[in-house]
């Protein structure tokens, strides 16, 4: 039979620091129980990603959080990408990976370049020493994104916590959810009315995809669930990511010296970090049917809860150095936007705004050094920061 941890992975002070855990994890074998939620664990990079790219065996239409879909009532309708599995999930997918896709992205190059160094600009003339969370990692995805989808001004404060709130939903009901569950009714009305075609403007990710169901390529109930995805995963994701980087960068201060150097390393440098970092941690599928993976079987019905965050730095696959930021490392093929069918069909965007930032950065700024400790914000599904002092010198 499995082997057994009494581990809670969303305690506080694992969510907090989980390297401890996921060495356990990996080393009591492909799949654990997790005894606390009576949910199965898989911690190594091979069985996470065997279980992401087998969408026919490990579902997500009964939701990718510790809840149920088939046995208890989402807190929200489910997402047409997310909570959804083929045939439902095609033409959604189809309509947001064209309206999200590198050509489309094209236009937003130059102007979200020239929004991040006037960004830079404005915070290195407050000085040299700055919280690069409030300055930089919200400030930036919050200045450009609600712009790209076409937002009104009016209530984008209202987008962190509601991610916050899905974030930590997608994890159990514990005392990190339930002290965000008051704001839930009202955060929710919002981003619901912002989906509504009058809410946005004439041009933009909303707009386009209003217009795929102008053609019919989703339906004009379809549409305003679409552009909830976006919402719903578009910014709190960037910001834990852009935090994830300049963390990165921080602490290897010869990275950012080969990466001043060139340039060109931006991307890359964005994609080891979040390989390194894994701003999202874990979530969840659900067996569809009795099923084996890694010689074990699992009876339908079973959560199984994936831990990217372990898996990105499994020694199994990367080696010795699995936990160091280097840009040396090819880190393609990391799992920290998934893997298969539901991988992250914002991934575009979000290397767009990282690379953004980063060239801004690296033209201005010789030298990056943490200028206090870091601090975490926990939430049980991202491995996000509150606050990140920094002190930099100038190019
Ligand atoms: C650093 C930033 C980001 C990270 C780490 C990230 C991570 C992920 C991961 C791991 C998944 C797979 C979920 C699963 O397999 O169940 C995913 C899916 C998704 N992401 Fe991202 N994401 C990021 C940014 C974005 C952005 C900027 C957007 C929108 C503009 C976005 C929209 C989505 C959507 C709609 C899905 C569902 C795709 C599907 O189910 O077919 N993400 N993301
Ligand atoms: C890592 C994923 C859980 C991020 C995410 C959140 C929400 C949605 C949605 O479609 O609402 C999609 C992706």
């Amino acid at each position: 039979h499995l082997p057994t941890t009494d581990v809670d992975p969303f305690a506080p002070e694992v969510l907090t620091d989980p390297l401890a855990f996921h060495e356990e994890l990996r080393a009591a074998g492909p799949l654990v129980r997790l005894t606390r939620y009576d949910v199965l664990a898989l911690g190594r990079y091979t069985d996470v990603r065997a279980a992401l790219v087998d969408w026919q065996s490990f579902r997500s239409g009964a939701g990718v959080g510790m809840l149920n879909f088939h046995t208890e009532t989402p807190w929200r309708p489910p997402s047409l990408l997310l909570e959804a599995d083929p045939p439902h999930h095609d033409a959604p997918r189809r309509v947001l990976g064209k309206v999200l896709g590198p050509r489309a992205l094209r236009v937003l190059r130059e102007r979200w370049a020239a929004d991040a160094e006037t960004l830079v600009d404005e915070v290195l003339a407050g000085g040299y020493e700055f919280d690069a969370v409030p300055a930089l990692t919200e400030a930036f995805p919050l200045r450009v994104f609600p712009d790209a989808v076409g937002l009104p001004e009016q209530g984008r404060e209202n987008l962190l916590p509601y991610g916050d709130l899905l974030f930590n939903a997608f994890g159990p009901r514990n005392a990190l959810l339930e002290e965000k569950l008051p704001r839930l009714g009202e955060l929710s009305a919002w981003v619901n009315a912002q989906c509504a075609r009058e809410a946005l403007a004439g041009e933009g990710f909303g707009a386009d995809i209003w217009a795929a169901a102008d053609r019919g390529d989703i339906t004009a109930e379809q549409a305003p669930l679409v552009v909830r995805s976006l919402l719903s995963a578009g910014v709190d994701t960037t910001v834990t990511g852009l935090a994830a980087v300049l963390h990165a960068v921080a602490r290897y201060p010869e990275q950012w010296a080969r990466l001043r150097a060139d340039p060109g390393l931006a991307r890359v440098a964005f994609d080891e970090a979040v390989r390194w970092e894994s701003p999202v941690q874990t979530f969840f599928r659900t067996t569809a049917t009795d099923t084996e993976l890694a010689g074990v079987r699992i009876p339908a019905g079973r959560k199984v809860l994936m831990f990217l965050g372990s898996a990105n730095r499994d020694p199994r696959h990367w080696g010795p150095g699995a936990g160091t930021f280097d840009l040396d490392r090819d880190p393609s093929g990391h799992v920290g936007f998934g893997m298969g069918l539901h991988q992250c069909v914002g991934q575009h965007v979000a290397r767009l705004e990282a690379e953004a930032v980063l060239t801004a950065l690296a033209a201005r700024v010789a030298t990056i050094t943490p200028a206090g400790p870091p601090r975490r914000r926990p939430n049980n599904t991202m491995r996000a920061w509150a606050s990140m002092p920094l002190r930099v010198t100038p190019a």
